[in-house]
Order: structure tokens, then C-alpha cells, then sequence
């Protein structure tokens, strides 16, 4: 019988970066830090994730953890790893410094937009009509993404990266999760991701869908404004509106009581501001692992769409890139069923000197193709920051 070891609490979150490398998964969040090291054992379907759990022997008196990473596409293989050791750490405490930046020895950079810009605005144009189309009533509303395909003199430096995303962005869930790769080099899916898919602790569980978006302004005033623009929009309170209903419709089932605030939130990463509603409830049965309510939210219409069929098949004429791991879930879960599963967003899918990056927007009835692009490029920077290729965009 496989064992896994687990130290709890271990080390600070530079430790546990410093301590990172290609292959291992790491995850922080407001609640904790996480280094999983080594595989015991690798499931590809999410519904075998919690016999896997409790067949890992934890050592004594300690809970096991399994880890990973999910598909946007829900009938393709997963990437979920029970590790040899996990350690555990404090969060990311906000202006204590208590992470640094490094600087990524990546070389010069070439960049292709796949698609590129004109096209994606082809692309939201013919989103818009299909919204308005009377043959396609039900489609409220289809995320439509692009792709920066980044190619490097050199190979990436992966942990760099994975350093100044948790640096730059200390409130947010970054991540680090190995994926299947077509050669012996690893491949990493990375990022940022400021929206919550689910977490669970006991009976309580907790969503925070992010819809509705404007960049950040350099100015104060101005940017102060942009949140106040996007709270007034009805046109992304509209766009949030879809999102919050079919969290609240997904996790209803497996709640016997659901919080859902009238209003939405702005709030802001170090690129962007976004509408935010968060969700909270009691589950039915405590017993419920997070990977499963995750699975039951996961495509959210953040991602996706609404109705989500729909919206799918939208995305699969409309698109010219497969989106992989990206729009997915990234997260964990312990033996419990306690854990974090994150929206696969913000991110990057590096492998050797290449990195592609992903950045999406919803699209409305009365979505503006130009801003919907400008949308897109502005998300971009969170990775290009991190990559120190920001003069690319
Ligand atoms: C699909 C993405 O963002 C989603 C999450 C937050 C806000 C979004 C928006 O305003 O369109 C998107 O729904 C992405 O960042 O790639």
C-alpha cells in the first residue's frame, strides 16, 4: 500500500518556492501554500480521484493529498497526482514581502497571436450575430479566448516564473501543475488565476465567480473610475448575472443552505478589475470531496458559456486552438475532501523554449469587438510580466 508523506505546517512560501522544480505541483491561495514532490499514483478521471485518496496511506495521524489539474474539455484526460510528499505553508501575507521576484534568464522572445487580432474580432463578430441569431435563442452568452504562442532562445525558467506570478500577485491563487508532455522535457501548466472555483472546509463551501472586466489604469482617478464604469455596466453586470445563476444552480443539489448576494463586488489583480459575487453555502453531506463539486461546476460560464452545449459548440466552430488545460480547474484535495480548485485562467503552458498563453472575455449580445481584443491583451500582461516579456505586447 502506497504512503504518502505529509508535513503540515513546513515552511514559508519562499521555501516552498525556492524548493519547487519542474515536475512538482505548487498551489497558494489566501488559505496556505502547497508543495507536492514526486507521484505515488496518477489518475486521469476525476471520479477515481477519491478511491485513489483512500487508498494512499497517510502516515499516521496525517491527512493524504491529492493534486492536479483539469481540462476545459470534460471527456479529456485529467492530470491528477497523488505526490510522494506534500509539505504545507502559511499564505502569501499581502506587502510583507514575504516572496521575491527573480529575473527569468529566457532570452529574446517571438511572439505569434493565434488568432491573430483581426481575427478575433472576426471571431467576437460572429459570436455577436449568433447571440442575436433567431435560430439560436437559448446562446446567452460564449467566452471567446486567443492564444500568444512565445517562443524563447532559451528554455524557460519555470520556477522564475512561478516566483514572480506569487509575487506580483499576492491576494491570487498561483499554481504550478505538471502536465502529460509530448517528450522527456516537462511540461508546466502556470498562472495566476483570481477566481475560485470552489473550496471546501467541513460542511462549508465557497465560490467566487469573476465575470465582467476592465484593465487597470496607471492613474489613480482613472482607474478608480474604470471599477466604478464597470459596476454601472449593464452589459457586464448582465454577463456576470449568467455566471452567478449557474454556480447557484450547480451547487444547489449538494447544499442545504445558499448565500448569494444581491449585488456584485468590484475587485482588482495588479492587471485588471472584475465584477465578483461570493458564494457561500453548507453542504447536505460534509462527505462531499471538492474535486466532485468542482467537477459538477466546471465549465462555469465564465469559461464557457450559457447554456453550456451550446456555448461549447460555439467555442469548438469559432476557435482556431485547442485550449488544453487552459479555462480548466487547478487545485487539491485531501483526504477529508477539504481543498481548492481554481478557473484555469491567467496561465501559461510552457515546455521547453515555448510558452502559450491564453487569455479569454465573455461575449454579449452588445459586446464591442475592439474592447473585447483590448480586454484579451490586457490579461495577457499578468504572464508576460512574469516571463519578463512585457515589451511584447
Ligand atoms: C476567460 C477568462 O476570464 C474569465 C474570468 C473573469 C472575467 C471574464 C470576463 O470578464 O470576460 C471571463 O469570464 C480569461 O481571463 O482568460
Amino acid at each position: 500500500m502506497p504512503r504518502q508523506c505529509v508535513a503540515t505546517p513546513a515552511a514559508t512560501v519562499t521555501e516552498l518556492l525556492d524548493a519547487y522544480r519542474p515536475r512538482d505541483f505548487f498551489f497558494t491561495s489566501p488559505s496556505g501554500s502547497l508543495l507536492g514532490q514526486g507521484v505515488l499514483t496518477t489518475v486521469t478521471g476525476v471520479d477515481d480521484l477519491s478511491d485513489a485518496l483512500h487508498a494512499t496511506a497517510a502516515e499516521p495521524g496525517r491527512h493524504a493529498v491529492a493534486v492536479g489539474a483539469l481540462p476545459f474539455n470534460r471527456t479529456a484526460p485529467a492530470r491528477l497526482v497523488i505526490p510522494a510528499t506534500v509539505q504545507r505553508g502559511p499564505a502569501i501575507m499581502p506587502g510583507t514581502g514575504a516572496t521575491r521576484a527573480r529575473r527569468p534568464r529566457n532570452g529574446t522572445w517571438t511572439a505569434t497571436p493565434v488568432p491573430d487580432p483581426a481575427a478575433h474580432t472576426a471571431a467576437v463578430k460572429r459570436a455577436v450575430a449568433l447571440l442575436a441569431s433567431p435560430d439560436s435563442t437559448r446562446l446567452r452568452k460564449v467566452v471567446l479566448a486567443r492564444c500568444l504562442r512565445l517562443t524563447s532562445s532559451h528554455d524557460v525558467d519555470v520556477a522564475a516564473v512561478l516566483a514572480n506570478l506569487a509575487q506580483a500577485n499576492p491576494g491570487g491563487f498561483t499554481f504550478a501543475a505538471d502536465l502529460p508532455a509530448p517528450d522527456s522535457r516537462p511540461r508546466t501548466l502556470v498562472g495566476a488565476s483570481p477566481e475560485l472555483l470552489v473550496a471546501k472546509h467541513g460542511r462549508a463551501v465557497v465560490s467566487r465567480p469573476l465575470a465582467g472586466s476592465r484593465p487597470r489604469d496607471t492613474d489613480p482617478t482613472r482607474d478608480r473610475e474604470r471599477g466604478a464604469a464597470l459596476l454601472a455596466s449593464a452589459k457586464d453586470r448582465a454577463e456576470h448575472a449568467v455566471v452567478v445563476e449557474a454556480v447557484v444552480e450547480a451547487l444547489r443539489p449538494y447544499c442545504r443552505s445558499l448565500d448569494v448576494p444581491d449585488e456584485p463586488q468590484p475587485v482588482t489583480t495588479p492587471t485588471m478589475w472584475h465584477l465578483a459575487t461570493q458564494v457561500t453555502g453548507e453542504l447536505r453531506d460534509p462527505r462531499t470531496p471538492v474535486h466532485v463539486l468542482a467537477q459538477a461546476l466546471h465549465p462555469t460560464p465564465a469559461v464557457c458559456g450559457y447554456p453550456t452545449d451550446q456555448a461549447y459548440a460555439a467555442i469548438a466552430e469559432l476557435e482556431p486552438f485547442d485550449r488544453g488545460f487552459y479555462t480548466g480547474a487547478v487545485g487539491y484535495t485531501d483526504a477529508a475532501g477539504d481543498g481548492e480548485w481554481v478557473v484555469t485562467i491567467r496561465c501559461a503552458d510552457i515546455h521547453g523554449a515555448t510558452a502559450e498563453l491564453f487569455a479569454g472575455g465573455g461575449i454579449m449580445p452588445d459586446s464591442d469587438p475592439e474592447a473585447e481584443l483590448a480586454e484579451t491583451t490586457a490579461k495577457f500582461r499578468t504572464l508576460l510580466l512574469a516571463l519578463g516579456a512585457d515589451q511584447l505586447r
